[in-house]
């Protein structure tokens, strides 16, 4: 679904993605997690076809990193962190908008199907500037899936969501991989990162740690000394190995 090969990103002379290889199986919850600017949301806009790796290569669904970056963007979900809904708009005239964009066939039903599923047919007319983050939370992520991506990147979904938000945020990830869609997200939450079936652990742009969570904690336990370690032990142990790769001047 993803592989991606020495992948880096430069801001200048500050490397904010550093040579990262990777492959993201069909059907995963793939997690990555890492500190604050570690490198997460560049590492995903540049698999979302939306900003050019500096180099390395890769391809995301059947197309070409940086050749075919439009086909990924067209074909891919992506729920950024600043959730790109029109606060002017209602809840459906947003959802119409990215089905539009998306080139989905038979709007309406799928409309229909979409306030449906993420329970906002209730609120369907209201401007999203009037709603609660929770519900607001529900309709970026319907806006990110109405044209039924096979791969689908959430960048901190449930970021200052509340918990019954979150536990019904995330019976909904598992719906969609029941379906087949394959799900790359962020997190801060190691309860949520428990969840994923991978996830890669970033610090200073680099994949530090990679595999299923009762994998790392395995290979984890000698080098903490920890007999049945947390994420969070592993989390605070490999982001000591060095700190973060810090801030740098907004380059464009
Ligand atoms: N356009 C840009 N110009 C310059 N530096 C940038 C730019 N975009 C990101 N960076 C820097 O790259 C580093 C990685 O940022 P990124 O947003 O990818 O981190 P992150 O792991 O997603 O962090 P967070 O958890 O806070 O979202 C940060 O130091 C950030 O300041």
């Amino acid at each position: 679904m993803i592989q991606l090969y020495e992948v880096t990103k430069r801001f200048g002379s500050f490397q904010a993605v550093d040579h990262v290889t990777l492959t993201i199986e069909p059907g995963q919850i793939f997690g990555l997690l890492g500190a604050n600017g570690a490198g997460k949301t560049t590492l995903i806009r540049m698999m979302c076809g939306i900003l050019p790796p500096t180099s390395g290569s890769g391809q995301v669904l059947q197309y070409d990193l940086t050749k075919e970056s439009a086909k990924i963007r067209q074909n891919i979900g992506y729920m950024s962190q600043k959730f790109s809904l029109y606060p002017d708009l209602t809840v459906k005239e947003n959802l119409r908008f990215y089905a539009r964009l998306y080139g989905v066939a038979q709007v309406n039903q799928r409309l229909e199907e979409s306030l449906e599923r993420y329970r906002l047919v209730e609120v369907a007319e209201k401007q999203v500037n009037q709603l609660g983050s929770g519900i607001r939370q529900r309709v970026a992520f319907a806006t990110s899936t109405v044209h039924e991506p096979s791969l689908l990147f959430l960048d901190e979904p449930t970021s200052g969501v509340d918990p019954l938000t979150r536990q019904l945020f995330w019976e909904e990830c598992y719906a969609l991989t029941e379906l087949g869609t394959t799900i790359v997200i962020t997190t801060h939450y190691m309860d949520e990162a428990e969840r994923c079936d991978q996830v890669a652990l970033m610090n200073r742009g680099q994949i530090v740690a990679i595999g299923e969570v009762d994998a790392l904690k395995e290979e984890f336990a000698p080098l903490l000394a920890i007999e049945d370690p947390t994420l969070d032990d592993i989390f605070v142990y490999v982001m000591s190995q060095g700190g973060t790769n810090g801030g740098q001047e907004e380059l464009g």
